[in-house]
């Protein structure tokens, strides 16, 4: 792969590429064209062409893509040529709802380990896992060689608890309190807000009720 800038607009869709090439490869595919490709994906053609040539254009003029090799750059580009350890902060409604879904692991996140402030959570096991107290984190974070925490506690103790996985030596926050936190710049975090996906659904359908009326 050449060695250049690729733009946040391509990083953001390669997510998607990723997936439906997952999803074609698990279907026995071996090789796609641009346009079948764009139709599987409602993405015109030509920027799947764009998209894919910043990566030295995989695709060969009369055979397409290869879906394996294509799953497996995206996948390097993506950081997942090797696993993830993962741990859950917060074994709530959202926390315990993460911590159940098996599906993370398929692309290499592997859940270790989850924690609560909660006493009565304390030893009740999520697909086995134990939910754990919080003052084993720091050395559990270091023992386990843990990467990436989910923060799925109330706004309120986000950033104070964001604080502890930064001195435990977190490298990465999948952070869903609704908060901002700002952190060193060596410490990622991506934030999900399902509410603001929720208002975008909802200006999406008043918008198109406001075009039907005209
Ligand atoms: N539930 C949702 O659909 C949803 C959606 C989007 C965002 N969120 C956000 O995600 C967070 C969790 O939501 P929820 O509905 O799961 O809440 P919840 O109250 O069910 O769970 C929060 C958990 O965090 C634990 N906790 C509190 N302080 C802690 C601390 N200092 N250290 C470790 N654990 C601690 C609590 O004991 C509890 O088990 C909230 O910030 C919420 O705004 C929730």
């Amino acid at each position: 792969m050449e060695d250049r800038e690729i733009s946040r607009a391509v990083i953001g869709r390669l997510p998607r590429y990723y997936r439906y090439l997952g999803e074609l490869l698990d279907e026995g595919v071996e090789r796609i064209s641009s346009s079948d490709l764009s139709k599987k994906m409602h993405v015109t053609a030509s920027q799947i062409r764009q998209d894919l040539n910043n990566f030295g254009g995989f695709g060969q003029q009369g055979y397409g893509y290869n879906v394996k090799y294509l799953h497996t750059e995206i996948g390097k580009i993506l950081g997942l040529s090797h696993t993830h350890n993962i741990i859950i902060i917060g074994a709530g409604n959202l926390g315990q709802a993460l911590a159940n879904y098996g599906g993370f692991e398929k692309s290499g996140f592997i859940l270790k380990g989850i924690f609560d402030v909660n006493p009565r959570l304390e030893g009740v096991t999520i697909r086995g896992i134990p939910i754990r107290r919080m003052d084993e984190l720091r050395s559990f974070i270091r023992h386990h060689e843990i990467e990436i925490a989910a923060l799925t506690i109330p706004k309120s103790k986000a950033v104070e608890v964001a604080d502890i996985l930064v001195e435990g030596g977190i490298q990465g926050i999948w952070n869903f309190a609704h908060t901002d936190l700002i952190l060193p710049e060596n410490v990622i975090v991506e934030s999900v807000h399902l509410a603001d996906s929720l208002l975008k659904l909802s200006y999406n359908i008043s918008s198109y009720n406001h075009e039907s009326e005209k």
